[in-house]
């Protein structure tokens, strides 16, 4: 484990009134203390997650569009707007990682296109081919499988968009190994409960305007889908009864 501790820099912010700061589960925001190796952000959609995710980015000195450090290439609107005002703290600090964004890597395919032209062994890092030429869901795998390694921080939003249930997984079995003897930390938003489901994970929630620490089976992820996989028929006739 690398990162111990995020804080906001409330002392730096004049108004909670805009963005970010006007996310509820922002405006609360003090201090988090880190204390596993594989952290799950959850919560409604628009409750802050993919904000505070892409300030540890840019703290991290990520490419805030996708990408590790040396990934240079801009997208438009991918600065984060939060990073200026959040501090981490380290214990060791490291420097390796990289940053995924389901919404965006399409332009990181594009950008490796360019710079892997060049390279002694192009794609090397990604399976050996274009990641425009594998699928999406492929693509993931291969930068997973391919590119992540050593004592490094992978902050990840959403990695379920592109993977099937199975795919899902071959990506648990991947965490266990890269986090096993705390060799890889993890922050990972998510909004699957298979993902969710990895073992000794520190859960935060950033619904009801905070960021707390969650259990598992207290998820709406596992209490919803269990509900519904277990009693479909009913659950569906309530979800349509006004329409009949
Ligand atoms: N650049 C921006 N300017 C203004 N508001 C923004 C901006 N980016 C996001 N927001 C708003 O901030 C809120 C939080 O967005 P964010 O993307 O962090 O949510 P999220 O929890 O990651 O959601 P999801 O689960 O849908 O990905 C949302 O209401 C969103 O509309």
């Amino acid at each position: 484990m690398f990162l111990r501790n995020i804080q906001l820099q409330r002392e730096k912010i004049d108004s909670f009134s805009s963005y970010p700061f006007s996310i509820p589960a922002i405006r609360q925001f003090h201090e988090l203390e880190i204390t596993k190796p594989v952290t799950f952000f959850i919560g409604e959609n628009g409750t802050g997650k993919s904000t505070l995710l892409e300030a540890i980015a840019d703290k991290c000195e990520f490419n805030t569009a996708g990408g590790g450090r040396n990934n240079l290439y801009q997208v438009d609107s991918a600065a984060s707007d939060l990073g200026d005002y959040i501090r981490l703290a380290w214990l060791p600090k490291v420097t390796n990682g990289f940053f995924l964004r389901a919404e965006s890597f399409y332009n990181f395919a594009t950008h490796l296109d360019q710079v892997e032209a060049e390279a002694m062994k192009p794609y090397a890092a990604y399976g050996g081919k274009s990641l425009h030429h594998q699928s999406h869901g492929e693509s993931f795998l291969s930068l997973f499988l391919n590119r992540f390694r050593g004592k490094a921080i992978y902050l990840l939003d959403e990695p379920e968009a592109a993977l099937s249930p199975n795919r899902q997984f071959t990506f648990l079995r991947i965490l266990h190994d890269l986090s096993r003897n705390q060799e890889c930390q993890f922050i990972i938003a998510t909004h699957s409960p298979i993902l969710l489901g990895y073992p000794d994970a520190m859960i935060l929630s950033f619904d009801n305007g905070m960021i707390e620490p969650v259990e598992y089976e207290e998820t709406d992820h596992y209490r919803v889908t269990k509900y519904f996989l277990q009693h479909r028929e009913k659950f569906l006739n309530e979800l349509f009864a006004d329409d009949e």
